[in-house]
Parts: C-alpha cells; sequence; structure tokens
C-alpha cells in the first residue's frame, strides 16, 4: 500500500462525518484485545467503521472490533479523544504501513499523546495475571532483524531516517499511570513496571522462546504495540503503553523427561506428573473481561490528567 494516497481522503472522510467538536483529539487511545470496552467511559460517541475510511484495514482477530470511536473522556467538557477499536497484527497479513495507518491518521488529527494497551503473557513471576503493567521499554527482535515497521523512504521529509527509541515511552506519561492508581486507590500490586518483549506471531511461544525471552530481560510478551510505538514516536507523540497480563507464559524449570518416564515404567514405578498449562485466545479475552472495569477507570483518569501537565501539551 502507498501510505500517502489515502490519508488526505481519510481526514476529508472524518470531517465530513465528524461533529466540529470531535474532529480534533487530543488523545489516542489504541484498545488490546478484549480491551474494546474502554469506549463505555466515553460521552457524545460517534463510531466510524474501518470500512468506510479509505487506508484503513480490518481487523480479523476475535476480542477487535473495527472502528474509530471519537468522544468525550473525563469530568466537564471532557477531553476530546479517538480510540481504535481493533488494531492491526503483522501476524494477520497486514503489511507495516497498514498496521500504522491509523497511528499516522490520529497524529495528523493533533494527537499529542497516546495510551495503548495490550494483552500481554508475563514472562516474570512476580508479575501475576492480572496486573497492569506500565511498559518503560521494549525488546524487539523483528526490529533487530529485519522487520522494522520503518523499513523503506521515510513517509515524510521531516521524520528522522535513524530514530532513537532509548527515550520511547513518556516518563511524564507513566507518572500519569501511577498517579491515578493512587487517585483510584488501586492496590500497590494492581500496576507494575516492566520490559514488553515484541514477537510477531500468530504462534505463542515455546518454553525455550519464553526463557530466552527472560533472560534477555523482557518481563511480558505480546503479539503487537512496537510498530504503533515506533510510528507514535516518529510522529512527535509522547506514548503510553499499558499491557494487561492475561497469562503466564509456560517456562518450565525442567523439561518432563519422556525417558525418565519410559524407564520409570519399564521397573513398574510411576512418575506423578506435573500439570501442564496451554495457553489460549479465549483465556487472554477472559482476563480482559475481568480486568475492563479496572482498565476503563484507569485510562480514563490519566486522559483527565493530560491536560494539567505542562510537559504534554
Ligand atoms: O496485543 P493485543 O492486540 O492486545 O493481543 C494479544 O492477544 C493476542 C493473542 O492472544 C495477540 O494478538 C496478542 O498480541
Ligand atoms: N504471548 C504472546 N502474546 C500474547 C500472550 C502470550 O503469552 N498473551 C497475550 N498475548
Amino acid at each position: 500500500m502507498d501510505p500517502h494516497a489515502p490519508l488526505l481522503q481519510t481526514l476529508q472522510t472524518l470531517t465530513s462525518v465528524l461533529p466540529e467538536k470531535l474532529q480534533r483529539p487530543r488523545i489516542g487511545i489504541v484498545c488490546g484485545s478484549g480491551l474494546s470496552g474502554l469506549v463505555e467511559s466515553f460521552r457524545e460517541v460517534e463510531m466510524v467503521p474501518y470500512e468506510n475510511l479509505p487506508g484503513f484495514a480490518r481487523s480479523t482477530v476475535s476480542g477487535h472490533k473495527s472502528a474509530l470511536a471519537f468522544g468525550l473522556l473525563g469530568e466537564g467538557e471532557g477531553v476530546p479523544v479517538v480510540a481504535m477499536l481493533g488494531r492491526f497484527h503483522r501476524y494477520e497479513g497486514h503489511d507495516f504501513p497498514t498496521i500504522v495507518y491509523p497511528i499516522r491518521v490520529m497524529a495528523r488529527l493533533g494527537v499529542k499523546n497516546i495510551i495503548i494497551t495490550n494483552a500481554a503473557g508475563s514472562l516474570n513471576p512476580s508479575i501475576p495475571v492480572g496486573t497492569i503493567v506500565v511498559i518503560q521499554d521494549h525488546l524487539a527482535l523483528p526490529n533487530m532483524t529485519g522487520s522494522n515497521p520503518l523499513l523503506g523512504p521515510p513517509t515524510s521529509p521531516s521524520h528522522a531516517r535513524f530514530l532513537p527509541l532509548s527515550d520511547a515511552y513518556s516518563p511524564s506519561l507513566r507518572r500519569l499511570a501511577f498517579l491515578s492508581a493512587h487517585k483510584l486507590a488501586l492496590p500497590r500490586e494492581a500496576l507494575a513496571e516492566g520490559t514488553y518483549a515484541w514477537v510477531c506471531g500468530p504462534t505463542y511461544e515455546t518454553p525455550a522462546e519464553g526463557r530466552m525471552l527472560r533472560h534477555a530481560g523482557a518481563d511480558v510478551v505480546g503479539m503487537s504495540t512496537v510498530p504503533e510505538v515506533v510510528v507514535a514516536r516518529e510522529e512527535g507523540m509522547n506514548v503510553l503503553v499499558m499491557s494487561l497480563v492475561t497469562n503466564f507464559v509456560v517456562i518450565p524449570e525442567r523439561y518432563r523427561s519422556i525417558r525418565d518416564e519410559v524407564e520409570a515404567e519399564l521397573l513398574g514405578k510411576k512418575i506423578e506428573l506435573p500439570k501442564e498449562d496451554v495457553v489460549s485466545h479465549d483465556e487472554v479475552l477472559a482476563v480482559g473481561r475481568q480486568k475492563a472495569e479496572v482498565m476503563k477507570k484507569l485510562v480514563g483518569s490519566i486522559v483527565e490528567l493530560i491536560p494539567t501537565a505542562p510537559d504534554l501539551q
């Protein structure tokens, strides 16, 4: 896809269907697997299906809708926001310009701060299922091995050819996440800080892959987000990422030994086997549903605080 061609048409379509007060959202939100319910706290919502928007693909993953939601969030007049109800993943077969197209649209609508959510597996024994991890850094094997979302000519002459990512995750926005958790009286363990590993998917990790990512310093792993972060940074946005831990990545301390089992069997002995978990997308969506309310409140509170932070304007 030529990423430039439809941008103007997309913007014209949005201007023609949206009331004026929703046309310049200040904050963008990306809803992860099972997290599209974030839109329930918006007021004066206008939904624009992706199929009506030139340049937009359709999401094919359950737990992801296919619409942009515009609305007002927070007390008083409310802050104009736009949310992606459904994102695009590389494993769906979308190319990178398509995956990040909605982020480029948000940037042209005037979004300066973006809150990206996702569902992720925990690699860290001290980060249990249900925790919301405020991402401080990422580990992107695809970026390092030839599948970087910025491959190819820059989409604008104003974009840096070599984008620094050491400052990708805004400390000011991360601060607002923890302040919000305090304001909402969430228990301390509801939130954690950590590093997100991006894998292509759609396979979940083997134990050896999970172990490698853990040893490499990742706390959670998922199949999205990093392309959006990279492009949001290229477009000059401040980025906050919050991962909801929906499952543990299976990393057994030692492998079940089939040889031991056979040898024991031959000696007439029985070996007690530990139960081995297998992750499923249904499990991922179920935890999303359980934690929808907390995530909604947290995002709502952060959105309300952003206009009060001078360095985020
Ligand atoms: O990252 P999001 O879109 O929240 O979804 C996560 O959940 C799916 C796997 O269950 C994958 O798409 C993974 O990336
Ligand atoms: N691995 C990769 N992506 C995921 C996982 C996981 O365990 N859980 C949710 N998204």
